[in-house]
């Protein structure tokens, strides 16, 4: 009922909303949020409150000057007893003059690092009465009298944050895609050095350690975006089975969301700044759109939950399987290999041996995180206190896991797809499998070698075979990224269009500057030529 009045307002864009649960004192600990909601039974109302100034949203995306609703989270208060955070939608501008309603303090936060133009904002209450359906009663509800009625499953409230880090997976496969895009294709305009004296200079595309900082982007772009579309497949599951009441597998998907959002946004977030260095001063430019692009996805380590915050989430997962499956009780399909005691195998430089290989360091390191936290607690260490001694390691436990299902999802994602591919395509979309998952195996070689068999030799053909991948796909990259197909207009960069035409558009770009309006600029005359003549 409340979907049918706010929905189709929504739609028609009746309704301008925005997220409002962030507030200048808390982001990450939502039971901490301070903006209450007290019912009023005499009439049927909630007193929606700001009783600090810390307790004033802060941050919501478009909250400052396009938003004329927004849904936000308080605690919410019924017959004296506080029942914790619930979602409510509520008006906060006059839908014809915009002006904000009375008991309604918002405004725009000022400028930040990127993301110019979402008009973050911020939002206070004064007492401001909304009516009782203002609160949002899919899960939990409050009667008329106050009653409060709690939900089947309090962790629902939680539930949009969950949808968003499914999406955010994606998004970063479309980022990465934006900054191989432009970073290869000036790599293939770009001349530069004399590395032969009786050669012309040569496409930086061409040195190895170029293709060293770019590939890893475009086989990244593709190891998301098959991520991405398990994880959706896996969250419309897990929705389901949540309609019919079922919410068994919620915890698993919790857990697989935290991690895949954390790792994707971190590398999206490092690559695309490789990307903007690997385009030298050029990449320093606005108008290359790789600096905008590093704002966007960097951002994305922060909002819908702190990366490292996200992180500890799949940890507290991670630690709990191991306990589980120590008491021999069956664990989730993304978890059961913690399980594995069988003896460590014998090495092997296959893709199967480096993904064997990152769930045996994502299991070992789990079982140190376990062993480190029991030894403390034994030795009279509160348990809280023990997991944050032991929250490093939980990190990188975190961390292995998520690469491990990563890596097992491309490889398997891509065997499936080949068979209906044409042996070139499916060929190279191999390579990029291999590529991404002999970068990592050589990222992360210590923990491969404190926790598998592999051996020195092992690590020395394995940066042989990356060295001669990046030797087959350098033919191909140049397709790979036009393959993307991503429009001019999209890109919006002055390296990476189509048409390669890079100095002209750097210099139609610059010549756009109202700085170039005149010859001599105002400023000489006001300040430069009588600091010249020593009158200021
Ligand atoms: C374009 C940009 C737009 C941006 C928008 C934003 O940023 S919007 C703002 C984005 N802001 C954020 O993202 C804020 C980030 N902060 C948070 O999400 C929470 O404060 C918290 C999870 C960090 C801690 O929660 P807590 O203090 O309640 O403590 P706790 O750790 O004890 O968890 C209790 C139990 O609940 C479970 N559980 C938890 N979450 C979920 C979930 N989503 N689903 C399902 N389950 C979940 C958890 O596993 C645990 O289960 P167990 O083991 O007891 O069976
Ligand atoms: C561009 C952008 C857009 C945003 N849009 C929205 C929006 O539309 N709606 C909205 O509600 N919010 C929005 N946010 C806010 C965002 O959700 C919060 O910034 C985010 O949840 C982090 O919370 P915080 O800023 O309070 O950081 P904190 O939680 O204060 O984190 C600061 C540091 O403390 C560490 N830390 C915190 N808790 C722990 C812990 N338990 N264990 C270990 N370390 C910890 C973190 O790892 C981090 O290093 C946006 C933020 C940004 C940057």
């Amino acid at each position: 009922e409340q979907q049918e009045k706010w929905v189709p307002r929504a739609v028609n864009m009746e309704i301008i909303g925005t997220y409002a649960q962030t507030e200048l004192g808390h982001g990450t600990f939502l039971r901490g949020l301070e903006t209450t909601a007290t019912y009023d039974p005499n009439t049927e109302e909630f007193v929606l409150n700001s009783p600090t100034l810390t307790a004033y949203k802060w941050w919501p995306g478009g909250l400052a000057h396009t938003a004329n609703h927004c849904v936000v989270v308080a605690q919410l208060h019924s017959k004296g007893v506080n029942h914790g955070v619930h979602p409510f939608i509520v008006q906060i501008r006059d839908e014809d003059t915009h002006m904000p309603l009375p008991g309604v303090k918002v405004g725009e936060i000022g400028p930040k690092l990127s993301f110019s133009t979402a008009n973050n904002g911020f939002l206070g209450f004064d007492n401001f009465r909304v009516p009782r359906d203002s609160m949002l009663m899919k899960n939990a509800q409050v009667l008329k009298d106050g009653t409060y009625v709690k939900s089947r499953l309090s962790k629902l409230t939680y539930g949009t944050m969950v949808f968003i880090r499914v999406m955010i997976v994606t998004d970063m496969a479309y980022y990465l895609s934006v900054g191989a895009t432009i970073a290869i294709r000036y790599s293939a305009v770009r001349h530069q050095s004399k590395p032969k004296e009786n050669e012309p200079e040569p496409q930086i595309l061409d040195y190895v350690t170029q293709q060293h900082k770019l590939f890893i982007a475009l086989a990244s772009s593709h190891a998301f975006r098959v991520t991405g579309q398990w994880l959706w497949t896996t969250f419309v599951r897990v929705n389901k089975a949540l309609t019919s009441g079922n919410a068994d597998t919620l915890p698993e998907l919790h857990a697989v969301a935290c991690c895949l959002k954390a790792v994707t946004t971190r590398d999206a977030a490092s690559m695309v700044e490789a990307c903007r260095m690997s385009c030298g001063g050029h990449g320093y430019m606005t108008s290359s759109y790789l600096p905008i692009l590093y704002g966007i996805t960097t951002a994305a380590c922060t909002y819908e939950g702190e990366n490292t915050v996200l992180l500890l989430q799949t940890a507290r997962s991670l630690v709990k399987a191991w306990q589980k499956g120590s008491k021999g009780k069956p664990l989730s399909p993304t978890e059961a290999y913690l399980m594995d005691k069988s003896p460590v195998p014998k090495w092997e430089n296959t893709l199967d041996g480096i993904i064997a290989g990152f769930r045996r360091v994502s299991a070992g390191k789990v079982q140190d995180c376990v062993s480190k936290i029991d030894k403390l607690v034994k030795m009279g260490t509160s348990y809280e206190d023990a997991w944050n001694q032991t929250s490093v390691r939980l990190v990188a436990a975190s961390e292995a896991h998520s690469r491990a299902v990563i890596l097992a999802t491309f490889r398997a994602e891509v065997s499936r797809a080949a068979a209906a591919l044409s042996p070139p395509l499916a060929r190279v979309l191999h390579q990029l499998v291999h590529l991404y998952t002999v970068y990592w195996a050589l990222e992360r070689v210590g923990d491969l070698l404190l926790y598998t068999s592999i051996a020195e030799r092992d690590v020395q053909e394995l940066q042989q075979q990356y060295e001669d991948l990046l030797q087959k796909i350098r033919p191909n990259t140049v397709g790979l990224v036009d393959a993307f197909d991503l429009r001019d207009e999209i890109l919006n960069s002055t390296l990476g269009a189509y048409d390669g035409r890079v100095y002209e558009r750097l210099m139609e770009e610059a010549l756009k500057s109202p700085l170039n309006a005149e010859p001599v600029n105002q400023s000489f005359h006001k300040y430069l030529k009588p600091f010249m003549q020593g009158k200021l």
